[in-house]
């Protein structure tokens, strides 16, 4: 399946004073960030690592990605065997005509009538305009179709489940963040992956007493401030919405009741791991989610993908027009129900995912069956968990709230301060953590990349929320392709063909062609 990874945007005008303070910059890794721009990257396999040490052995590598290979009850070759004709069915191409009505009827329904999706030989899908755009016109805003936050993200930041929004308070959001960071200074990373969003108030309010090596701040401080006892100044101007939880598990939680409840219709029914689970189902699916926090987050959102099919071919059959229960008919349902992402499905998780540079190219078939293998046990842990019972931008609000402090006329500032200070001193460098996952947008997956492009994935304040928001680079016309760049085009020829041969083209836009030695 086609994957972006979202990040919110970050932005770079640091409050002065911290920044003087620590002599620390956030890294800002692409230029383009610091006018508030931020690149949701297309499709790039998940999993591989970023590290660039020693050449590691391919078991290494792949339980870096993976946590260990844990023993599965059948092979992916059994599987691949008993249900081939079905997987070829699911995982083929779809065919030209219903791809492009699909495409249609999809721009219809979310009223994009400036864009169209093209098939050409060249390059497969791609976006062209449908109408003029100006330099700076909002393209398009691309809802997630499924998506995850990643699990350590979760630490840094409260988002929505299911429309990735900030929710609580500034208060909220700066005291749980705290909080974590007491726990983890005095625990590991895995524990912390674990501790349980319930704990977090109550632990921090109740106990009373410091950590050794937390923050400086009492507990009891973070504790009001998660709770709501305690306030800060002007944090009135950055108000969030109040904090939903899901109907059954502590873990979820939303902006609003409408997004808890389409979240549950589409996705978490399954999945949660409350008390309205039956137990046994529960414990499975806690080790299902243990597998995927201890190995690699693309498998909670593989697990959104899986339910979200299953939940749509559900409702899809209680229509009348699908009662028809044969074996045949079941099947056609189930490929109509998982239309929105064969969509976007390219190729398997374990052949897509780009070799990490700390393997050696003759080791590249054993680490792509161990990353395979470790696919099939978190898929058997999840089937055993629903079957018996039947990709992202948003910035955080904290950023903009100590910013507002920061550009305070100087005596208000002054008074501000003597509150907030200790609050950012204690939040870092890093102090206003983005949140951050993977998700695939139907969409913006379909736009190819140029060197030289005329859109980006672009945040405006008003962008507060997951959806991938696209806008004009440049005037765009009408049936001009519209391309945004995956990498930072603002390298070398050589550099930009290293970046995208993890993408598995060669790039021969305009001014690749130019660029390129002889
Ligand atoms: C996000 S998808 C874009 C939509 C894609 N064309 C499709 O048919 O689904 C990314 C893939 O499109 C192809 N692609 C995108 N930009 C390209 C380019 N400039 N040259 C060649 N292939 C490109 C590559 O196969 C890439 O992995």
């Amino acid at each position: 399946m086609a994957v972006s990874v979202f990040n919110t945007r970050r932005r770079t005008s640091l409050v002065s004073a911290f920044m003087a303070r620590t002599r620390m910059f956030i890294s800002t890794p692409l230029p383009q960030v610091r006018d508030k721009v931020s690149r949701t990257k297309p499709p790039k396999p998940h999993g591989g690592g970023g590290e660039r040490r020693r050449k590691k052995q391919p078991q290494e590598a792949a339980a870096r990605a993976g946590g260990g290979m844990g023993g599965s009850s059948a092979s992916p070759c059994d599987l691949d065997r008993e249900f081939a004709p079905q997987i070829a069915q699911l995982l083929a191409t779809p065919p030209l005509q219903p791809a492009q009505e699909y495409y249609n009827g999809l721009i219809q329904s979310r009223k994009h009538d400036g864009i169209r999706v093209n098939f050409s030989s060249k390059h497969g899908k791609g976006v062209c305009a449908n109408k003029e755009f100006a330099e700076g016109d909002l393209i398009l805003k691309d809802q997630i179709l499924v998506g995850a936050q990643h699990s350590l993200n979760k630490i840094d930041c409260a988002v929505c489940s299911y429309c990735f929004r900030f929710i609580g308070s500034i208060e909220f959001q700066i005291g749980r963040r705290l909080y974590w960071q007491s726990v983890g200074s005095s625990s590991d990373c895995t524990n912390r992956r674990h501790c349980h969003e319930s704990d977090v108030g109550s632990s921090a309010s109740s106990s009373g007493a410091t950590k050794e090596n937390s923050s400086t701040l009492p507990e009891e401080v973070l504790g009001s401030l998660i709770t709501g006892d305690m306030s800060l100044p002007f944090t009135d101007h950055f108000s969030l919405p109040q904090v939903v939880p899901c109907r059954g598990c502590e873990e979820e939680r939303y902006c609003s009741q409408s997004c808890a409840d389409s979240d549950w219709e589409t996705y978490h029914s399954l999945l949660c791991t409350g008390s309205k689970t039956e137990p046994s189902q529960r414990s499975a699916l806690q080790k299902f989610i243990e597998h995927a926090n201890g190995s690699n987050d693309i498998f909670l959102v593989a697990a959104k993908a899986i339910t979200f099919t299953l939940l749509r071919y559900k409702k899809l059959k209680t229509q009348p027009e699908f009662q028809n229960n044969t074996d045949e008919s079941n099947f056609s349902l189930l490929m109509e129900a998982w239309k929105p992402l064969s969509m976007g499905y390219k190729k398997r998780w374990w052949d897509s995912v780009a070799l990490p540079e700390d393997v050696d190219s003759c080791d590249e078939d054993t680490f792509r069956q161990q990353i395979r293998d470790l696919a099939l046990t978190s898929l058997q842990l999840l089937k055993d968990a629903i079957f018996d019972s039947d990709g992202l931008v948003v910035a955080s609000p904290v950023e903009d709230y100590f910013i507002h402090i920061d550009d305070l006329p100087d005596d208000e500032k002054e008074e501000a301060e003597k509150v907030t200070r200790p609050f950012l001193d204690a939040l870092g460098e890093d102090y206003a953590a983005p949140c951050e996952g993977t998700a695939f947008f139907p969409l913006q997956s379909c736009m190819n990349h140029s060197c030289c492009p005329n859109a980006k994935a672009y945040k405006r304040d008003e962008d507060t929320d997951g959806n991938a928001v696209i806008i004009a680079l440049e005037p765009i016309k009408k049936d001009d392709e519209i391309t945004i760049s995956y990498i930072d085009e603002d390298v070398s020829y050589e550099e930009r063909q290293a970046e995208l041969a993890d993408y598995g083209f060669i790039c021969t836009c305009p001014r690749c062609q130019e660029e390129k030695p002889n």
